[in-house]
Order: structure tokens, then C-alpha cells, then sequence
């Protein structure tokens, strides 16, 4: 069954308190009878549930259109869905607003199929926009002090992901692959808990893909981050999970740990 409601960003919030969160396990994101239409009657989300478990890689696969990055948007209440619940970090954020949406966001890396840089500036302030937010209430020598530790801060996520050398490089001068990696470590600067990737690497070279995979996997190890992240590639997907949520028109249909399933498994719910 669909859950309530999900109140849009500033409403009122409702009467009945925001049920509280139901983990069993250990457990960063989980969504229940998420439902999503466009227009009068695009329905493209269908009574989705999932959950993603704390330090946990679950890939998100499905064909063009089949709703994946709708359901991960939904997800983070970065636009609204019909009905169903949203437990972030043990959170329920269904009925949040907007202040407190954004706090627990702030523990959200995101990347994205185009990395929306800044194209005029140097890779490095690209990564220390990912934090400037928090020295915005600071002033003189304390907002100096915070400014020069965020610096320093983005050169190190820029020698996490092999990019030291690139970092006064202006971003529209990188390559595909390098860029990626720039996104990566923007997302890295929010010391987040989780990272969301949609389809990271749809548009780079199946070498520069497979670099920016491995170095998903390896950040996200060692710093025991969670990660999400969409794909239409099954072998990817296989190869870089713990965990497979298949999607077909809007609706779950398939949600295995990555060691039980084969790539010809993920083919049969591919599409
Ligand atoms: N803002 C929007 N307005 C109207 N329709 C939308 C909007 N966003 C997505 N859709 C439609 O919803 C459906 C699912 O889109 P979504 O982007 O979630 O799919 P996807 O699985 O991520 O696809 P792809 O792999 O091609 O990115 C598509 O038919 C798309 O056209």
C-alpha cells in the first residue's frame, strides 16, 4: 500500500507526527510505496520500495525511461513524489521542510552523468564550492581561517581521487574522465555518509568509465561511505555492487545481492 502523502516543501506540517524510523538493520536510505506521475498520467513510479544498508553499494539498473533517476530524486526529495515514505539516515524526512531536508542533505554527496562544474573556474574551487555553504555566517580572520582550511581540505580530496596536479586547471580544459573525478571530489569535500551517482560514467570511455568505477568502489571502501548509483550497464552494475535493484516501467522487479546473480540474470530484468 502507498504510504500518506508526502507534504511539498514549506506546507504544513500535518497533524499526525512523522512516523519514525522502521530499520531492522542498519539501514542509510529507505523508501516505501514511493509513487511518482507526470502531467495527468505519466505514472513513473509505481509503489517503489527499496532499501539501501549503511556502507552498503547497491546499483540501480533499468532501460532508458524506466525510472531510475526519477526514484532516486524522489528518494532525496529533490522534487516530490505522490505518496510513500523517506527514511534518511534513520530519519524520516516524508514530511520534512526544507531546513531540515537540506541539513540532512548536506550528508548526500552527489554526482552526476554531467558533472555540472563550474567551467570558468580552477578544478580546486570547484571542489571547495561543494562546502563553501559553511562559512557563509563566518566573518574577517574566522572566515579566513575556515576558507584556508577548505583549501587545504580540497586539495587533499583532489589528491584522493590522482588530480593534485590538475587542481588550478580550469575545469572546461579537463578531460571527460578527469572532470568525473573532480564531481567525486566535490562530493567527497561534504564528508558524506552516502554518496548518490546517476550514471556516473554514461558518458566517458569504457576505459575512463572503469577508472571512475574503480575509484567509486575504493573511496567508498575506505572511507565507508554508502553508495547508490544508476547504470544501464548490467556487467558494470554487477561488478561494482554489493547489491541490484532492477526497475521496469516505474516498478521494483528485481532486488538481490550482486553474488547470487549472474549478468544473465540482470539481462532478464533489464529493460
Ligand atoms: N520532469 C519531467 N517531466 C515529465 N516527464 C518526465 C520528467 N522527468 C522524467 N520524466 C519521464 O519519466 C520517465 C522516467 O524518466 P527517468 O529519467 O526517471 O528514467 P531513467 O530510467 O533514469 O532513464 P534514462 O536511463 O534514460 O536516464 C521518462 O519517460 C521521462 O520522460
Amino acid at each position: 500500500m502507498a504510504q500518506p502523502l508526502l507534504q511539498s516543501a514549506g506546507a504544513i506540517a500535518p497533524a499526525v507526527p512523522a512516523r519514525q524510523p522502521v530499520t531492522e538493520t542498519p539501514c542509510d536510505l529507505k523508501v516505501e510505496g514511493l509513487c511518482k506521475t507526470f502531467g495527468k498520467d505519466r505514472s513513473v513510479l509505481r509503489e517503489v520500495s527499496f532499501a539501501v544498508g549503511r556502507e552498503e553499494a547497491v546499483a540501480l539498473i533499468g532501460s532508458n525511461g524506466a525510472g531510475k533517476s526519477t526514484a532516486l530524486r524522489c528518494a532525496l526529495r529533490l522534487i516530490e513524489p505522490e505518496a510513500g515514505s523517506v527514511v534518511l539516515f534513520g530519519e524520516d524526512i516524508s514530511t520534512a521542510r526544507q531546513r531540515q531536508l537540506r541539513r540532512v542533505r548536506t550528508e548526500v554527496g552527489f554526482v552526476f552523468q554531467k558533472h555540472n562544474l563550474v567551467p570558468r573556474v580552477s578544478a580546486l574551487t570547484n571542489v571547495i564550492h561543494g562546502n563553501l555553504g559553511r562559512t557563509g555566517g563566518m566573518r574577517g580572520w574566522s572566515q579566513f581561517l575556515a576558507k584556508t582550511a577548505l583549501r587545504d581540505r580540497a586539495m587533499s580530496c583532489l589528491e584522493r581521487v590522482g588530480l593534485a596536479d590538475h587542481a588550478l586547471k580550469r575545469a572546461d580544459k579537463l578531460s571527460g574522465g578527469q572532470s568525473q573525478r573532480v564531481a567525486i571530489a566535490r562530493a567527497l569535500m561534504q564528508q558524506p555518509r552516502m554518496i548518490v551517482a546517476d550514471e556516473p560514467v554514461a558518458s566517458l570511455d569504457p576505459v575512463a568509465g572503469q577508472e571512475v568505477m574503480d575509484l567509486f568502489r575504493q573511496l567508498t571502501r575506505e572511507e565507508g561511505i554508502t553508495l547508490l548509483f544508476t547504470s544501464h550497464n548490467v556487467q558494470q552494475a554487477l561488478a561494482y555492487s554489493d547489491r541490484v535493484l532492477a526497475i521496469r516501467q516505474g516498478e521494483v522487479v528485481l532486488d538481490e545481492k550482486s553474488s547470487n546473480l549472474s549478468v544473465a540474470d540482470l539481462g532478464k530484468h533489464y529493460g
